[in-house]
């Protein structure tokens, strides 16, 4: 009996080139070919779901380099995938790492002789766009055939000889460009990158044949923006190079100047070029790429009157460089030699993983600029001019304090790199780096929940608002809607690492942790056990139960992140209203097995809470005994809310080693108005860090909590009569990073800005362009304002649009999120 054909999906093949290339194996009853040439963009929902149903059945995938993102989500929800086959030699929208862990075999494909000679397709397509924009040609092809009087009506096209080209990169593809320029149209090319010398620059001149001193280097990128009459980018894109030309870069060229991108999209602030050329800053740009691909139907890039009213003159390409007949064919030819040796059991040519691994993992960064963070409660440090090195496991390698700017080379040397190739960031005025935001606490079910049900005490709350949003966690799909949006807001939002009780399903519980990890970021993720007093829809179905789920996610939670290097299980009871005795001390032999697990639960809560605990729990003095008497009060236990303890619970959580989440929105909202004693748990040496407690608390914003957190402590203060000082700031900004890391048990890892910590940080940006110098709506910086005051104007007016960028062990994932 014949075997049955292997099934492959060819995706991303717009001009059906696949087709006869793998004819003959489809002829051979070998394989079956299906086709999806359209691409989809999986950061939508549905067409995410879309994705994942069609390409479920295959066994083989073929793509095209960076056409459809193969992240870990997808990757992980098509089952049958084990060969996934790309062209090009590097396909960054695959998740090697993630593939690996799969077992997915990723194979790629290499230029061909034939392709490598003369210039490649995409500075032919360089070239026609420079030509296309410098002589009007579509312009004029259009306005012949819309208009039959038509004849030379507008402005007169750009001679380039004795211009001077701009190149932004000098690699292979830069280089082709100056040679085009200088030999073929007797331009003069002045070229930048933050690795170029005028001896690497001579170099290149030479390999392509021309003297020394072709090619010129521009003292700085904004000079060659200042001096080039056409600039073209050729750079690799990668987290360092996002954003390379930026409102400031746009700003510096010549009104007259023309901007070629053939690179890649984010290697230019889209929405800044947008604005320039809608305001027509510069003559003109010629795009081939862009930020989403394929450019969306109603994207203004489409739809402006372009070289109208003003605006400047703008030639599109849908990405099409590299796509030339000759070149994609040959690609096509190497992607079914692997297929052929796929089927025939030998090693596939161009396995991509290990080359590719270590550009995922992040290259080596330096920045440079103010950073502000606290050693411990009472000990904040602001340091100006301070260069943090960051290696590419993504830990702070070096400090270097009081380092101005031009001893930046040296330090960088005498930490033993190569200062030409390192690249450094430099932060202005008005900008600085803080450890991410710490959230102790906070129910992901609950994210769409928030701001409902304040007037109710917390029981009631539970009863008539949470359960019944919890409960919709039971359908998966809906669970990974929600928690996308969750996790990318709390990435937006600066939170680096958060404490997360999932919903009773354990299916959605493992998405939550896969959501965290996907987006990198740092978690301890639950599943939330109760196997009494809630509906009957809404509960564990017994003891056993709930704990044989709970091994289970601990298991997955270990299983997609080995090393617990960014996601961690966690334990989390309810409560104890919510938990029988059988599955408390269930849950406490869990601890004891597995010595480094935490646990989180809720604890002294409300009146009403504690209340019906005493009534459950008769034979208990008080929680702490409750929850110590089950094994679960240790160093790695945090205990949400604690705002009526006793003398001798302190002393236990204390001895314990407990840390508190401090969630002063949730606690004043709920039920009474309620005021956790924190300065009576500082003085005693207890760990507290601070918790948005979503959805109790109506906020995801521990910029909201901090300032909560001042207000209560006030309020406590005026109540104790001054027994209790109010928070300050430094200790507020203690308790949402430092103190927050002692609660969850990685202090040692993040928390602040230490030699060896991973760098875990935010990027502050207070200046911007709206009126007075805004950025968003936080409080104007005026002339005279020192970094205290900036510091403290953001902690308390500023939102997420001061928060630039989110680093999380070394990588920048709020643009992702
Ligand atoms: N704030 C808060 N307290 C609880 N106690 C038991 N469950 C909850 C919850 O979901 N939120």
């Amino acid at each position: 009996m014949a075997a049955t054909p292997v099934q492959v999906a060819v995706l991303d093949d717009y001009q059906g080139i696949a087709t006869p290339k793998f004819a003959h194996l489809v002829d051979q009853g070998k394989i079956s070919v299906t086709y999806f040439p359209n691409t989809l963009n999986v950061r939508n929902a549905d067409e995410r779901e879309a994705q994942i149903k069609r390409l479920q059945p295959f066994e083989i995938l073929s793509t095209m380099r960076e056409r459809s993102l193969f992240n870990a989500d997808i990757l992980g929800s098509l089952p049958n995938l084990k060969v996934l086959l790309t062209t090009g030699a590097r396909n960054f929208a695959i998740d090697h790492e993630f593939a690996a862990t799969k077992g997915i075999v990723v194979a790629g494909t290499q230029r061909t002789s034939e392709a490598a000679n003369g210039p490649d397709p995409t500075t032919q397509q360089t070239w026609a766009l420079i030509l296309g924009l410098a002589k009007h040609i579509a312009r004029e092809d259009n306005a012949l055939k819309t208009d039959k009087s038509y004849w030379q009506g507008q402005d007169l096209a750009i001679s380039l000889p004795g211009k001077t080209l701009g190149l932004l990169g000098l690699g292979r593809l830069g280089q082709a460009s100056a040679k085009i320029a200088i030999l073929a149209f007797g331009m003069k090319v002045v070229a930048w990158s933050s690795s170029l010398t005028q001896e690497k620059a001579d170099a290149a001149a030479a390999e392509i044949g021309l003297p020394a001193g072709s090619i010129r280097v521009a003292a700085s990128k904004l000079d060659l923006l200042r001096e080039a009459d056409v600039v073209s980018l050729h750079y690799v894109l990668s987290e360092r190079s996002r954003g390379l030309v930026g409102k400031e870069e746009l700003a510096a060229m010549k009104p007259s100047a023309l901007l070629i991108n053939t690179s890649r999209g984010p290697l230019v602030d889209e929405a800044a070029l947008f604005e320039t050329l809608k305001a027509g800053k510069i003559r003109g740009a010629a795009i081939d790429v862009f930020d989403i691909e394929p450019l969306p139907a109603d994207s203004p890039w489409r739809t402006t009157e372009w070289g109208k009213n003003g605006r400047s003159e703008v030639l599109l390409s849908p990405h099409m460089g590299y796509a030339v007949e000759d070149y994609i064919g040959s690609l096509y030819d190497q992607v079914v030699e692997n297929l052929e040796r796929h089927l025939a059991g030998q090693e596939l040519l161009l396995e991509m993983a290990e080359q590719t691994i270590p550009q995922m993992r992040g290259l080596p960064l330096a920045l440079h600029g103010t950073i502000i963070h606290t050693l411990d409660a009472s000990t904040l440090e602001i340091l100006q001019d301070c260069l943090l090195i960051i290696d590419s496991d993504g830990k702070i390698e070096k400090i270097f304090k009081d380092t101005p700017a031009d001893k930046v080379n040296a330090c960088i040397s005498q930490a033993g790199h190569s200062p030409d190739v390192f690249p450094v960031k430099y932060l202005r005025r008005g900008e600085f780096l803080i450890p991410g935001f710490i959230d102790t606490h906070y129910h992901a079910p609950q994210y769409a929940q928030r701001g409902l049900g304040r007037d109710q005490t917390l029981l009631e709350w539970l009863e008539n608002v949470t359960f019944a949003h919890e409960r919709k966690f039971e359908d998966v799909a809906y669970a990974k809607r929600m928690y996308t949006a969750c996790v990318q807001a709390g990435i937006k939002q600066g939170v680096t690492t958060a404490s997360y009780y999932g919903s009773v399903h354990v299916e959605a519980t493992k998405i939550l942790a896969e959501t965290c990890l996907e987006q990198r970021q740092r978690a301890f993720v639950g599943k939330c056990n109760m196997n009494r007093s809630s509906p009957e829809w809404y509960r564990d179905v017994s003891a056993e139960e709930s704990l044989k789920e709970t091994r289970e996610l601990v298991a997955h939670v270990r299983s997609i992140d080995s090393e617990g290097k960014l996601v961690k299980p966690i334990l989390t009871p309810r409560f104890a209203i919510t938990c029988d005795d059988t599955l408390l001390s269930g849950l406490g032999r869990i601890v004891d097995e597995t010595p480094d697990i935490h646990v989180q639960t809720h604890f002294n809560e409300a009146v009403d809470e504690m209340e019906y605990t005493r009534q459950l729990y008769p034979q208990f003095q008080h929680e702490a005994d409750l929850y110590d008497e089950f094994g679960l009060l240790g160093p790695q236990t945090i205990l949400a809310h604690s705002i009526f303890l006793k003398e001798e619970e302190m002393d236990r959580i204390k001895a314990k080693g407990c840390g508190i989440a401090h969630c002063p929105i949730s606690t004043a909202t709920l039920g009474e108005f309620m005021m956790a004693p924190i300065r009576e748990y500082l003085r005693r040496g207890i760990k507290v860090g601070l918790g948005t407690d979503v959805g109790g608390g109506f906020s995801s914003s521990m910029l909201d909590i901090m300032r909560h957190a001042f207000i209560i402590s006030k309020a406590r203060e005026t109540f104790t009569k001054g027994a209790d000082p109010a928070l300050k700031l430094n200790e507020g900004f203690f308790l949402a990073t430092l103190g927050g890391a002692q609660v969850c048990g990685i202090h040692d890892k993040v928390g602040n800005f230490i030699e060896g910590k991973e760098f875990d940080a935010l990027e502050i940006h207070t200046i911007g362009s709206e009126p007075c110098g805004s950025l968003g709506v936080m409080s104007p910086i005026e002339d005279e304002d020192s970094i205290e005051a900036i510091f403290e104007k953001f902690l308390m007016t500023g939102d997420d649009r001061n928060i630039a960028k989110v680093y999380i062990a070394g990588q920048s994932v709020k643009e992702t999120a």
